[in-house]
């Protein structure tokens, strides 16, 4: 059975929506609080380590059981159900979506227990030292070479628990500038250093490129035979790993219903089981886990990624939001906003719908943001004065980990008074001067975490895997493919052939004819 292929806009909940939207876009509705003194209970989820206080948007009760009418409508929950139940719900692609599967720990498939095994092994002897390098010594540097979903998600990942983090550097190789990966090379010792190969599909250009020079700069110390030691791979091609030299008991693979931005519960996360040790790996995917059933099974109205697709097509598709922000108050989490945009932005921005058809309203979300305090000093004059609405997550966590209660507690006063101080603005404060006046009634999502476990931060990301899962469902899209980035790559093939030649003869845009020139002669 496929996705069924309802254009929301067509729905009855959308049209009411619609009028709906006519009256509220009227409404000045800082004083709601005081109107009533139940809103902050009524417009909040708890659930186990999480508090999410949503009372701060521009919504009334009529928003919400609007809202949930049009994911009745475009019939979410069957939805649901058929991408937990591994149907090919990724239609372009022929495939299930199925990451749900690498954490469920209910009913752990063979294969996905037997690569778990296999991780936990390998991780156990790096981080004791009982796998040796070429010369007999342990392992001090992990480096991870992947781009996209072989390296965001386990980046992120390994900064976000860096408190749990053992004695082994851990470094990312992705960008295929030679510069950045000299960088990181000047300070490696090949005797010392592991390489983990990660490509889902063993054919990126950049990842290609870049293992194949890391594997020269380590020939220089050591032997062909002693690559087996110092290189090992993830993949779902296995050949292709094999055929750069990595011996079969060195992949470690993975199964094709894993999309690459939704790959760091796989075997991609070895990087992160080499940091933070197995345990604390299996922690955050039983996290993602419990999120998984909440999502699952919890009303739409008490259901925490759902109603916050909801809140966010609400923005998006009504009040033309063009962006939403997300700051966390935690430097733990500062690559938290590059792994969601590629989370949300490879998957939601697609024009066409379900049905092939071109699409006649807003799709994707554009994701951006920074880790407070940090962005107040920065962007947050637009969020407070700028022309534009742009509904903003604030994250944050009760229980610093270090004990410094007193920064914490700047911190803390900081992220509750600005989400206050953007809702309200100056209207009660009877300012006069128009500069210093602030509209208020910016909407924002408060996400209050109890504390940065490897288990709260499982049920982070998940809920933000299924946020996107559910718009992409609202918009009529297919949320899991990402044909958008094949165009760039065929392009950057035949343009990488000009210039091994050095003859822009066959650049057919006249603008890149004459930056390859320049480029070729070196003319500026
Ligand atoms: O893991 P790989 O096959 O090397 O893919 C790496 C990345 O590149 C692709 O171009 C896709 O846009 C990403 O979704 C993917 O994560």
């Amino acid at each position: 059975m496929s996705l069924p292929k309802i254009n929301p806009t067509k729905t009855e909940a959308w049209k009411a929506l619609e009028t709906h939207f006519q009256e509220m876009k009227k409404l000045q509705m800082q004083d709601v609080f005081e109107k009533d003194a139940n809103r902050a209970n009524q417009f909040k989820i708890k659930w186990q380590d999480f508090y999410i206080d949503y009372s701060k948007n521009r919504i009334t009760d009529e928003t919400l059981s609007l809202l949930l009418k049009l994911a009745e409508e475009v019939k979410l929950k069957e939805a649901i159900k058929q991408q937990f139940s591994g149907e090919k719900i990724n239609e372009t692609e022929d495939r299930a979506v199925l990451h749900t599967a690498l954490r469920d720990f209910e009913n752990l498939k063979p294969e996905v227990k037997a690569t778990l095994q296999k991780m936990e092994r390998f991780s156990e002897e790096i981080i004791n030292g009982s796998h040796k390098g070429f010369t007999g010594k342990a392992i001090t540097d992990v480096v991870n070479i992947g781009i996209g979903g072989s390296h965001l998600g386990p980046e992120m990942v390994t900064e976000a628990l860096q408190f749990y983090r053992n004695h082994l550097k851990i470094h990312f190789i992705a960008n295929i500038d030679g510069d950045g990966v000299a960088e990181i090379l000047k300070d490696l010792n090949p005797e010392t250093t592991l390489f983990i190969i990660v490509s889902k599909s063993f054919t990126t250009q950049e990842t290609n490129a870049n293992a194949a020079f890391v594997k020269d700069w380590f020939l220089k110390k050591g032997s062909e035979e002693d690559v087996q030691k110092h290189f090992v791979a993830v993949s779902a091609n296995v050949d292709g790993a094999k055929e750069f030299g990595i011996s079969e008991e060195n992949i470690f693979p993975m199964q094709d219903w894993v999309g690459g931005r939704f790959s760091l519960w796989s075997s991609v996360g070895l990087s992160i089981c080499c940091a933070i040790g197995f345990n604390n790996f299996e922690a955050m995917l039983k996290g993602a886990f419990e999120m998984d059933n909440h999502f699952k099974k919890e009303d739409f109205g008490k259901n925490i990624p759902v109603v916050l697709a909801l809140l966010s097509v609400w923005y998006n598709n009504f009040f033309k939001a063009e962006s939403e922000a997300v700051v966390a108050y935690s430097q733990y989490l500062y690559k938290l906003v590059p792994y969601l945009q590629q989370a949300v932005m490879e998957s939601n921005g697609k024009s066409v719908d379900r049905n092939g058809e071109k699409i006649d309203y807003q799709t994707g979300t554009i994701v951006w943001g920074n880790v407070g305090s940090n962005s107040q000093h920065a962007y947050f004059q637009l969020l407070h004065q700028g022309t534009k609405l742009i509904p903003t997550d604030f994250i944050g966590f009760s229980e610093p980990l270090h004990g410094n209660t007193e920064n914490h507690n700047i911190l803390m006063a900081n992220f509750f008074a600005q989400t206050e101080a953007l809702w309200e603005g100056t209207h009660k404060k009877n300012v006069q001067n128009p500069f210093k006046f602030f509209d208020g009634y910016k909407p924002t999502n408060t996400i209050l975490i109890k504390k940065m476990t490897p288990n709260n931060l499982g049920s982070l990301i998940a809920i933000y895997e299924h946020k996107l899962f559910v718009q992409g469902i609202i918009w009529n899209i297919f949320s899991y493919d990402q044909w958008g980035v094949e165009l760039g790559k065929t392009v950057a093939k035949s343009t990488l052939q000009s210039i091994e030649k050095k003859d822009s003869s066959v650049i057919e845009n006249l603008s890149t004819k004459n930056l390859l020139n320049i480029f070729l002669n070196n003319e500026h």
